[in-house]
């Protein structure tokens, strides 16, 4: 038998941890099954068993036991605990981390400190404080932030003194976040389920006529009469207490009398939460037209020597129809399919479009989703019937499969493809190759506009490339017309953020009962805000960023760490009063929009808009069914969306992603433009998109003009080999962060001058970067270009090599030193 188990555990913890097996469970437990264990003193946590063994750790380690098994079958596939693996190392962090990221919250338990009165003790010799909190406890145990709020003033201490003297007792018990939805159901109860016996309570029931009508009620919903005949009760009807209350002759009241008679009784059904799609009858899958089948075919093709395919098809070519064909096809040979979406803004269309086909064969899987509805699809795809096909965002990778055939990665260039922070830093297209690889399945990664990595990767031979250059229905590519604002304001024709022709377009669009989208990526009302007598800007207090006011709470917000500040009636500096916004977010274009076109309907569609749950659903559809006329919005509305009644697209500026510092500023920038105008003119006539700049000439501007991606990627891979940039180098950032500027500077000194030697010119830094302090610490960055020639595994081991040797010094011990692999 195994006597032991490693067990891994959602911390950042390096490895896993050795327990012991307390025999009773031995022959319960699985690989990739919860169990609980303790953790130091106190804690209690959730980990999964990753190995079961019986090979004793070093002697001088005392191994505690698990505490409990919480699976009889596993949660966790093994070849997922393989895909957490690589992720730890690729993206250079641990499992634990990766762990954290996959599960969702309710299939990870807490622990939380839970105190409970010692009733062997008599209250006598407690003073006021104490009986306070013994009082308190008197009918349930309580945690102690719930006991805080009966008990004023600091009483942990006091507590701890009562636990001493065992007044109270002190346990962690686990509490589960997941608890399965129920619906209250009614019945009669076991005792009258009699006939003589229910005739008799009848009898006492004459004078609450509304108990007999509520009972007779049920009575009849139940098709109570059938199962008296036949003296069986589990052939009563399910009767849910919401159908009884809707009959005209049912209340809530009499249901109660009736429940403390003893004659009904309530209990709880559980439901299953997930609203699965609804399947459109008639609907089912559209033909591709011969553009499309082509593509089709070369796709196919492409597969039988390849996993990966780049389908790059212009906006609007129909490449989701493509994908719904390609679906179909694996769901035919009994695979299951995963559909990756960059944006939650988009799976509300998408989600529309697939579920009229596929019905309840999809499940959804995305972070706007309650944690509870994330934990349902979990467990139904270890049930033997789990949804064959998946459409979901970048965590939805974590998933369970145990038959996948396909992935599609939509919009494959997208940069919310990466998540950030916290760690695993990893980018979902990327990790998606690696789990098709798992499983022996394809991928498809489609796009109008590809990141140069995939497209390089295609040129090169690795992926098979399938292209579509024209839209579906022979509908023209938009025409693009630039408008020069630097002109347009010398010459004082821009009274507005509108030039005169893009307020024409707009007019004329909205008079013929068109659409309009106008496109500014930055939220807000103004970026900043300004004294008008000496320049002084307020900044965030714990980063280093300028405010952004926003008019609609009347506030300033860091965009860095979410601090709100009140607006300063005077600037600190001079006591001047006047402070003007400089610059447009989307508050203040839609601010613009409604002065300059008043008869318009206008939504805005940006982060603060669509915090709640259903508000992109609630805009999206608004505008597809013509509610708003005119549609602002920041980077969600480039992507994906298809609107038919979009004529004209505004781009206001143009500049704002050129020129950034980043060497990927020509690609994002020709990637957001030609995305935006894409949504311009998808059915019938011919779209027209107004695109403001300061810098027309930039070759960019006429790239996205002409939709000349060749010429981009031409261009931009001249530079890259040039700047040893990807993709024919890979980058990999070093982060340091502390409270203390001199530490982390001299930090990042000593960590540069470590990998000097191995990677001599290809290592750039430390810098500060662009904003060197978010939440109180200082940051510095250090950037690692890896050769195509070096060996990436030891390019790792080398890194994290040199972090270890960093932080044994007492002086560094408590930086925060972090990798970001192949950042965007
Ligand atoms: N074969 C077809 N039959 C009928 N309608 C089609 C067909 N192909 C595409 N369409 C329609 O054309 C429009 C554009 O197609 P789709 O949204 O699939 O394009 P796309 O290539 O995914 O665009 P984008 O890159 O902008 O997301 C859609 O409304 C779609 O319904
Ligand atoms: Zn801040």
């Amino acid at each position: 038998m195994n006597k032991y188990v490693d067990v891994l555990l959602p911390l950042a913890m390096k490895g896993t941890l050795t327990y012991c097996v307390p025999s009773h469970l031995q022959s319960l437990l699985k690989v990739g099954a919860r169990v609980v264990v303790p953790l130091g003193k106190r804690k209690i946590y959730t980990g999964i068993a990753v190995r079961l063994h019986s090979t004793a750790p070093q002697e001088d380690i005392q191994i505690k036991d698990i505490l409990d098994i919480e699976d009889v079958q596993p949660i966790v596939y093994l070849h997922q605990l393989k895909f957490w693996k690589w992720i730890s190392d690729y993206y250079l962090c641990t499992a634990g981390e990766v762990m954290k990221a996959a599960l969702p919250s309710g299939l990870k338990l807490e622990s939380e400190t839970t105190i409970t009165r010692n009733d062997d003790f008599d209250g006598d010799t407690l003073d006021e404080k104490e009986w306070e909190i013994w009082q308190a406890l008197k009918d349930k145990s309580l945690r102690i932030a719930d006991l805080q709020k009966s008990v004023k003033g600091n009483i942990l201490r006091i507590v701890s003194g009562m636990a001493e003297k065992e007044v109270v007792l002190v346990d962690e018990i686990l509490t589960r976040n997941f608890k399965p939805k129920t619906i209250p159901y009614v019945r009669l109860t076991e005792a009258y389920f009699d006939e003589q016996r229910l005739n008799r309570f009848f009898s006492t029931l004459k004078r609450s006529q509304k108990q007999e009508s509520t009972l007779l009620a049920y009575l009849d919903m139940s098709e109570c009469a059938a199962a008296l005949t036949l003296h069986n009760r589990s052939l009563l009807k399910d009767v849910s207490k919401k159908q009884l209350l809707s009959h005209p002759n049912a209340s809530d009241t009499a249901l109660k009398g009736l429940k403390d008679k003893g004659v009904l009784e309530i209990y709880d059904v559980e439901t299953e939460r997930l609203k699965t799609q609804v399947q459109v009858e008639g609907i089912g899958q559209r033909a591709l037209d011969e553009e499309q089948q082509r593509a089709y075919n070369e796709i196919l093709n492409a597969w039988d020597n390849r996993d990966v395919c780049l389908l790059h098809g212009v906006t609007s070519s129909g490449k989701t129809e493509i994908y719904i064909h390609l679906i179909e096809q694996a769901l035919a040979s009994g695979k299951q399919v995963l559909y990756l979406l960059p944006e939650i803004a988009l799976t509300t269309q998408i989600t529309t479009r697939l579920g009229r086909i596929f019905g309840d064969k999809m499940g959804v899987y995305h972070s706007k989703f309650p944690d509870t509805e994330r934990v349902e699809v979990w467990r139904r795809q270890i049930s033997d019937h789990p949804f064959p096909i998946i459409l979901g965002v970048r965590s939805s990778l974590f998933l369970p499969f145990d038959n996948l055939g396909l992935i599609i990665v939509d919009e494959e260039h997208e940069t919310s493809y990466k998540q950030q922070d916290p760690a695993p830093r990893y980018n979902a297209r990327d990790a998606a190759i690696v789990l098709a690889m798992k499983h022996g399945a394809k991928v498809l990664l489609g796009t109008a506009t590809p990141s140069l990595e995939s497209y390089h990767n295609a040129r090169s031979g690795k992926y098979g490339l399938v292209e579509l250059t024209k839209r579906h229905g022979d509908v023209l590519m938009p025409e693009i017309i630039i408008e020069d604002v630097k002109e347009l304001r010398r010459k004082k024709l821009m009274k507005t953020p509108f030039a005169p022709r893009l307020m024409d377009e707009v007019r004329s669009a909205i008079a013929n009962k068109q659409q309009v989208i106008l496109f500014q990526n930055r939220r807000g009302y103004s970026p900043v805000l300004e004294c008008r007598t000496c320049g002084w800007t307020p900044r965030c207090q714990a980063c280093d960023v300028s405010l952004t006011y926003h008019q609609s709470i009347g506030k300033l917000i860091c965009h860095y760490c979410g601090a709100s500040y009140d607006i300063p009636m005077a600037c600190p500096n001079c006591n001047d009063t006047e402070l003007r916004d400089m610059g447009y977010g989307t508050e203040k274009i839609e601010a613009a929009v409604k002065a300059c076109f008043p008869e318009a309907r206008t939504a805005r569609m940006d982060l603060d808009t669509t915090r709640g749950r259903t508000a992109y659903e609630r805009i999206i559809n608004d505008f597809q069914h013509g509610k708003t006329d005119i549609l602002i919005g920041t980077q969600m509305v480039t992507k994906g969306l298809d609107f038919d009644r979009v004529s004209v697209v505004g781009i206001l500026n143009a500049d704002q992603s050129l020129n950034v510092p980043d060497f990927r500023a020509h690609e994002r920038t020709f990637q957001m433009m030609s995305q935006v105008a894409g949504r311009a003119g998808r059915r019938g006539k011919r779209g027209l998109v107004i695109l403001q700049t300061r810098q027309p000439d930039e070759p960019v501007i006429t790239q996205v003009k002409e939709n000349n991606y060749q010429a981009l990627f031409e261009n931009q891979m001249e530079e890259r080999e040039f700047f040893h940039y990807p993709p024919i180098y890979h980058i990999i950032n070093i982060y340091l962060k502390h409270r203390d500027e001199h530490v982390v500077a001299e930090a990042a000194k000593q960590l540069a001058s470590m990998l000097q030697p191995y990677f001599s010119g290809d290592i750039l830094g430390p810098d500060r970067p662009a904003v060197a302090r978010v939440q109180r610490l200082y940051i510095r960055k250090i950037m690692v270009k890896v050769a195509p020639n070096l060996n990436t595994r030891s390019v790792r081991r080398t890194l994290l090599a040199a972090r270890d040797n960093l932080l044994v010094y007492d002086y560094y011990k408590t930086v925060n030193v972090y990798f970001d692999a192949d950042p965007l």
